[in-house]
């Protein structure tokens, strides 16, 4: 197995400092003020063979940034070492950048005001990319991203779509080994964010890039990631197949019907009918969690519909955030 990432004992902590209430306080922690350690990311350890893509999940603050942040040279870890392709993101700075490519979903790499053209010349002397091979590149990522149609837009004229293709064409001009990509999807359309992920599933492929990946959106999760590892207060709490979390969060899916009658609440006897399926009865609501890969919601609801009168039906989709949650309190256990 060719190794591109091995992350050992990573640690991060941040130096906080606290401000205590009160003007007295306040001004005597102006001369004296009290420190508090923060460990943002926690003995993380993993592996990323090359040409897999490696879903990094966690809920918000969970610590994703931070460790992305070390692994791309932006902060120095306080213990443990990463190594991508071999190099040091710390001490081999200039070598290690033609290795990676970094998007943040959020932010732009781009500049505003130039044509993206005229963008992608600049970054061709950046990289010192040969003219030949620059050609031969930009007709591959104009292929698979589909740039043609707004390369000689300016970037600011460009829509969140359009703009996150560019993006992620801009990340990969230098034929990066790692791809780094954060939130690729966010705030796109469905439709869109198709697009993107066949671009970035067909990228893989065909250069065998390896690519880390934060989503909070479960379809790029489903769609495009070959493993999952998912951190909570920065560290740890599964590592494993997307089927694998797929059996552990089944369970999430959830189906609430509400009848008219009490007496019908009590005469539902789902366990007769359906193996593996929490009920809770509140009231005129029945709640169902189910494992999703088990038991079908049309089958729930046909037969929930045949003995009762249902005033209402919600079904909730398991979200990525709910399954973390879950995670940390225990409800899941680990894989
Ligand atoms: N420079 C810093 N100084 C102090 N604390 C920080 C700093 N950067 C991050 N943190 C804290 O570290 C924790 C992890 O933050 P991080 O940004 O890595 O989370 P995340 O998983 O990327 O979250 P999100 O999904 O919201 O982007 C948070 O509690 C955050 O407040």
């Amino acid at each position: 197995m060719d190794k591109m990432i091995v992350v050992e004992h990573l640690d991060k902590t941040f130096k906080k400092t606290v401000k205590q209430p009160g003007l007295k306080a306040g001004f005597k922690s102006l001369f004296k003020p009290q420190i508090e350690t923060f460990e943002a990311v926690k003995d993380l350890n993993f592996e990323i063979p090359k040409g897999e893509i490696f879903g990094f999940i966690g809920a918000n603050g969970a610590g994703k940034s931070t460790t992305i942040k070390m692994l791309t040279g932006i902060l120095t870890p306080t213990s443990g070492t990463c190594l991508i392709n071999g190099k040091n993101p710390q001490k081999n700075r200039t070598a290690y950048v033609k290795d990676i490519g970094v998007v943040f979903g959020q932010r732009t790499q781009l500049w505003w005001d130039l044509a993206l053209q005229e963008t992608y010349s600049v970054l061709k002397e950046i990289y010192d990319i040969s003219d030949s091979e620059f050609h031969k590149r930009m007709a591959f990522l104009n292929e698979v991203l589909d740039l043609n149609t707004f390369i000689k837009d300016p970037v600011r004229t460009l829509s969140l779509g359009q703009r996150m293709r560019a993006d992620i064409a801009a990340s990969l001009l230098h034929n990066p080994k790692v791809l780094f990509l954060d939130e690729p999807t966010i705030g796109l359309d469905v439709a869109v964010k198709d697009n993107i992920r066949k671009a970035i599933k067909q990228i893989n492929q065909e250069e065998q890039t390896t690519i880390l990946l934060t989503t909070h959106d479960l379809n790029d999760i489903e769609l495009l990631c070959d493993r999952i590892f998912m951190i909570d207060r920065g560290q740890e709490i599964f590592d494993g197949s997307v089927s694998q979390l797929k059996q552990r969060f089944g369970k999430m899916h959830e189906v609430r019907f509400e009848m008219t009658q009490q007496l019908e609440v009590e005469r539902l006897d789902y366990h007769q009918h359906f193996s593996d399926l929490k009920v809770i009865k509140d009231g005129l609501q029945v709640t169902i969690q189910f494992d999703a890969t088990k038991v079908a919601i049309p089958d729930l609801v046909k037969f929930t519909l045949s003995r009762a009168n249902v005033k209402d039906i919600a079904v909730k989709d398991a979200d990525i955030e709910e399954i973390i949650r879950r995670f940390f309190r225990k409800e899941i256990e680990n894989v």
